[in-house]
């Protein structure tokens, strides 16, 4: 006879998009996050059983989202996250845990104007709450971040077999799309005061050295956050090298010293790396469900 049991599960509502308007002034205020809750506990029955008894719906874990959105406003998307976490694990006994993502576009105001903005496609928020028990571990981070520096970074000095043919430089474009996560040890934080510090220091570091190597710069950046932050134990990147190659205009005479470029789409180099505090706390389980390295 064949033993199958349940293994681990989650289940919620995906993506719920939420816009707070915060309009106790004249001078509005907008949140704009796409939310999904998934819980974790005692949830055999449904699956085995066909014992709905526990399964608290997920069209009630979307109308908390929203209903939350609206009782307490939204301050920073991980503190939405944790209010949704305290409220499932201690309204259901059952509910030990899950976990609670959003990810967040930023809208500018035009003109200071009051109630009127465009979205800032700048990066997306992104933030992540999982729960186990009395643990809670809150990742936050961003995507879609693109950043060109058109000088300031070379690559040289790597080893070369039979199937090199890069040529070494020290003056080359250097873009990427930064996508970062960075774990907190702790949920006492101003999460929005410490997402614009963090971003400040990515950005600063891009600017701040001859580059040679994206690897290095993606060091340097992750220094920078974590010796600023005693809160934040680690922070990843996963980076791709926009390679822009320097356009071969001899075929009509025309000199091209480093100027127009062929901005190739793929293959990209692609750059991934974590920078941690020593000694800090192992965490694997909080990253589990972020897909790819961060
Ligand atoms: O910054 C870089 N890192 C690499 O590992 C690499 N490899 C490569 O071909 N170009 C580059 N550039």
């Amino acid at each position: 006879m064949t033993e199958v049991v349940l293994g681990k599960n989650q289940y919620g509502k995906a993506q719920n998009h939420v816009v707070r308007i915060h309009r106790d002034t004249d001078r509005h205020v907008i949140r704009d996050l796409v939310v999904t809750s998934q819980l974790r506990g005692d949830f055999e029955a449904v699956h085995t059983q066909g014992d709905n008894g526990h399964c608290v719906p997920t069209d009630t874990q979307k109308n908390t989202v929203f209903a939350f959105a609206q009782k307490y406003g939204i301050t920073s998307p991980e503190e939405l996250l944790l209010k949704l976490s305290e409220h499932f694990t201690s309204d259901f006994d059952w509910v030990t845990g899950g976990r609670w993502a959003a990810d967040e576009h930023a809208w500018d105001r035009i003109n200071d104007s009051n109630h009127c903005f465009v979205q800032n496609q700048q990066e997306v928020r992104t933030a992540v709450l999982v729960t186990d028990g009395e643990q809670q571990t809150v990742i936050s981070g961003f995507k879609d971040l693109t950043v060109l520096k058109s000088t300031e970074s070379g690559f040289e000095g790597y080893p070369k077999d039979q199937y090199t043919t890069l040529p070494e430089t020290t003056d080359r474009i250097m873009s990427t799309d930064v996508a970062t996560r960075w774990r907190y040890n702790t949920t006492d934080v101003d999460y929005d005061a410490v997402y614009a510090d963090v971003k400040r220091i990515i950005l600063d570091k891009f600017t701040d050295h001859y580059s040679r190597a994206l690897q290095e710069t993606l060091y340097l950046m992750g220094k920078a956050v974590i010796e600023a932050h005693p809160e934040i134990d680690e922070i990843k990147f996963s980076c791709p090298n926009k390679h822009h190659f320097v356009y071969d205009l001899g075929f009509c005479d025309l000199e091209n010293t480093n100027e127009t470029h062929y901005a190739a789409d793929r293959p990209f180099g692609l750059i991934e790396a974590t920078v941690q505090r020593k000694d800090a706390q192992d965490a694997e389980q909080a990253w589990l469900g972020i897909a790819g390295f961060c």
